[in-house]
């Protein structure tokens, strides 16, 4: 395994709280400055972004963070030479000073390196150029260009004169939702929604021309569009019930042997329906659980409500889960009916040979514990972490800044929003650390902490910028490979 991984080529991922050993990300590129206030919402941002500040205030600390703990050689040593460059060159994929590791991967790096091929570039201008509309002239321009400044056009939009060409990705950086590895296959993504089309394109191309992926080429899986959909007029397909669409958020590969997949604002039942069929039918898991949740703007994906800490701990939103229902009920106005979010809550859980019998799980906090308990032989109680503390109105305050959507980077050890305080005062009354991350990183390059004892952990991250775009740090993460503890 070590070699593999040195080299770069292992794909594994059976749990969220394995040790994370390789992971796709992708920094904030130029064309995140370039968002103007009228298409922020197309574009699926909340507000404008301070690019510099989000870069160099907060994101650059996400990487810091994940070499410390991924590939510490890259890092360790360097601390203050990286942060008195003016430049960040360290960040910049390219650049001399790049730190060009095969563990913390960003997708550009790699766009660039396929692109060296000339008939991937000519087939992937072609590809872009037509669902951007360019002029045929433009597309033999762009052919000429140099591999990775091309990989950089593709991905902001724009040219390095500042000419912008197409709409930027601002959401690339949220690279959980182009695809999802499971076990040693990859799922690849349907977005729901048109800004995020170039980003599948571009992953498309990634896991099919780049060596990393060469292995599991013929376990890369694409969902088949349904055919009814292509003859319904426009204004009925949003709603309609064979759409097929499925975003890498709101899949969840939470034991070897099973696959959690919401049903979203994102991802559609025909498109769930489409991978437990192709799933089962490859024998990749033998139990798929569907979550739907209310297909909200707020919600968005499952990785928006719940996340797992460790084995037996879960962070979630307390509204969606048990404790929402308890408080409806002692709440004598709901015998009246009032509008009810969680009537569009609904858990079925499929084996596979048995698909036509599901099983109905009542709540979130049942399912996770099955997970926990069941799937991966938990014996200690499940705990659950409630967003706000589940305070009113924190809960669901911190929620929209990501308080629920945390990424593991070992068993127990997460990384999150620095914002969201009620959440903080919940990890530390189960007993967590909270540490922010420059201190931490700080720590660990002064050998006054080291990674591999940390336990109990949540490390903050500055968010003020980043939590305008709506996603936190499980989003930004696509886990290449993670090992799990015995
Ligand atoms: N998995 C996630 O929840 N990803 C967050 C995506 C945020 C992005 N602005 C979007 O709306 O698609």
């Amino acid at each position: 395994m070590h070699t593999e991984i040195t080299a770069g080529t292992a794909i594994h991922v059976a749990t969220e709280t394995g040790t994370l050993k390789r992971l796709l990300i992708h920094s904030p590129d130029r064309g995140l400055g370039k968002v103007v206030p009228s298409k922020a919402q197309d574009w699926l941002f909340e507000d404008i972004v301070h690019l510099d500040t989000m870069r160099r205030g907060e994101y650059d600390y996400y990487v810091k963070l994940l070499l410390y703990f991924l590939d510490p050689d890259k890092i360790k040593g360097k601390l203050a030479e990286i942060d008195n460059d003016p430049t960040r060159s360290f960040f910049i994929p390219g650049s001399e000073n790049y730190f060009d590791s095969n563990c913390v991967v960003d997708i550009q790096k790699l766009l660039g390196e396929i692109l060296e091929n000339s008939e991937v570039r000519v087939k992937l201008t072609a590809a872009i150029c037509g669902i951007e509309r360019c002029s045929y002239n433009t597309q033999e321009e762009l052919n000429q260009y140099d591999p990775h400044e091309l990989a950089k056009i593709f991905i902001s939009g724009s040219y390095s004169d500042k000419r912008m060409l197409f709409a930027p990705l601002p959401n690339l950086i949220f690279m959980r939702d182009i695809g999802i590895v499971i076990n040693d296959h990859i799922l690849l993504n349907k977005p729901a929604k048109n800004a995020r089309t170039r980003e599948s394109i571009l992953a498309q191309f990634v896991f099919f021309y780049h060596p990393m992926f060469g292995k599991i080429k013929d376990s890369i899986i694409e969902i088949p569009e349904n055919e009814r959909h292509f003859l319904l007029p426009d204004d009925e397909k949003a709603s309609d019930y064979h759409r097929c669409t499925l975003e890498g958020g709101d899949v969840m590969m939470v034991a070897p042997n099973h696959l959690v997949i919401g049903c979203s604002e994102r991802t559609s039942l025909y498109a769930a329906q489409q991978v437990m069929k192709l799933l089962f039918e490859k024998h990749v898991v033998s139990k798929i659980t569907i979550v739907k949740i209310p297909k909200k703007r707020d919600y968005m994906h499952i990785d928006t409500i719940f996340t797992q800490v460790k084995k037996n701990v879960w962070v979630l939103l307390g509204s969606l889960a048990r404790l929402g229902d308890e408080a409806k009920k002692q709440d004598l106005l709901h015998f009246f009916g009032p509008q009810d979010t969680n009537k569009e809550f609904r858990i079925l859980q499929f084996i596979k040979d048995d698909e036509r019998n599901p099983t109905e799980i009542e709540n979130l906090e049942d399912l996770l514990t099955s997970i926990s308990v069941q799937d991966l032989g938990v014996t200690e109680p499940v705990r659950f972490i409630y967003s706000g503390d589940n305070e009113f109105p924190y809960g669901e305050r911190e929620q929209w800044t990501d308080s629920c959507n945390l990424l593991a980077l070992k068993d127990g050890v997460v990384v999150g929003y620095d914002r969201n305080d009620k959440t903080l005062d919940a990890f530390r009354k189960h007993g967590y650390q909270v540490i922010s991350a420059k201190d931490l990183i700080q720590k660990l390059e002064d050998d006054e902490l080291s990674v591999e004892t940390l336990t109990d952990t949540f490390i903050t991250l500055p968010s003020a910028e980043l939590s305008r775009a709506r996603g936190g740090s499980h989003c930004m993460s696509m886990p290449i490979l993670r090992v799990s503890a015995p």
